[in-house]
């Protein structure tokens, strides 16, 4: 057991997939070994007030910051919290709940980058980008199937936020240790949730695990749908993993292996060689599960960092 719970930030735009990232990764890890907790809950004003301030969500003065980073402070150290609760089905506050965190916490939420006391009490930090055009995608569905909102409403409030996202949503990009990107292929642009690629942007801010191994060998076999290239972000240097949304099954066991070579309690948690194995999987906006190969090597090397920080806690 560690001596602290392990804190996963994963930061994005609303709609980006945090919570389906979050969800996947706590069935990896266990249910009953994780906490997750979703910083909509520390917003400042209820969706009345917001609208009569005229503030979106994604302003840092409509959130609660301060005690975010309280919070997460009490939380790394292993003290509990009493957490607000904010109800997206009546847009107001629930009475707070009081939360103890287990071995591994996951934060989740809009602006859990934006300042420097936050970001120094993660372990790991995670963004999620996708495409605008597939943000966009997936928040219609999302929001007029689980939020009671019309395609119109969303519309509005898509373009309404875009300063705000523009302000203060993805300059966090900046502070992450890995850009998670999904993305549909080019010959399929009208994307299918099946076929998304997914490009893994790999900062030298914690140790990755070497992939060089497999990707640079004469394994051709691999090299049709998983690339390793040296790149670019936000002006520093940085990896790419590239995982084609073609992968197959036996391509992300190969990967698997690499990894569990390094952290071998990993395939305790995820492998895809388990009868009832969770990693991968995805339930889309209609309630259908997909399989995702570049979905499940995501959750695979996050899953890794996690397990490799626990072991260093020992
Ligand atoms: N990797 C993925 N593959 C396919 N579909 C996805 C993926 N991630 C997210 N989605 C789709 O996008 C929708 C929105 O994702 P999710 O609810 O996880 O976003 P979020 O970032 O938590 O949003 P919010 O901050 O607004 O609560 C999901 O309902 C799901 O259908
Ligand atoms: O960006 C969001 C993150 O989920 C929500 O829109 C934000 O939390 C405000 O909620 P609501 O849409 O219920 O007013």
């Amino acid at each position: 057991m560690p001596n602290r719970p392990i804190l996963l930030g994963i930061v994005g735009d609303s709609a980006a997939g945090k919570t389906t990232l979050s969800r996947g990764i706590a069935q990896i890890l266990g249910e009953d070994n994780v906490t997750i907790i979703c910083t909509d809950d520390y917003h400042r004003y209820d969706r009345t007030q917001r609208a009569e301030l005229g503030i979106s969500a994604l302003h840092p003065d409509c959130n609660y910051l301060d005690i975010i980073q309280q919070h997460l402070n009490l939380l790394r150290t292993g003290q509990p919290i009493l957490k607000p609760i904010y109800n997206h089905s009546t847009g107001k506050f629930d009475p707070p709940e009081y939360i103890k965190p287990r071995q591994f916490v996951i934060i989740e939420g809009l602006l859990g980058y934006s300042t420097r006391g936050a970001r120094d009490t993660y372990d790991i930090k995670v963004y999620l980008a996708p495409p605008e055009t597939l943000r966009a995608q997936w928040k219609i569905k999302r929001d007029t199937r689980k939020r009671g909102y019309t395609e119109e409403q969303v519309i509005k409030q898509l373009q309404g936020r875009e300063p705000d996202s523009e302000q203060f949503i993805r300059p966090q990009r900046q502070w992450s240790d890995i850009v998670v990107s999904f993305y549909p292929p080019q010959d399929h642009p009208e994307q299918s949730d099946l076929l998304l690629n997914v490009s893994l942007v790999l900062r030298p801010t914690i140790p990755h695990p070497d992939f060089t191994r497999i990707i640079n060998s004469e394994n051709t076999h691999l090299s049709s749908a998983i690339r390793l290239e040296l790149d670019r972000d936000m002006g520093k240097p940085v990896d790419v993993l590239e995982v084609d949304g073609h992968a197959t099954k036996e391509q992300v066991r190969e990967l698997e292996r690499l990894l569990c070579n390094e952290v071998p309690y990993l395939g305790q948690f995820c492998s895809l060689e388990a009868e009832h194995d969770v990693i991968g999987k995805v339930v889309g906006t209609t309630g259908e599960t997909l399989q995702s190969y570049p979905l499940a090597m995501t959750q695979l090397l996050i899953t890794y960092h996690m397990l490799k920080e626990a072991r260093i806690q020992q």
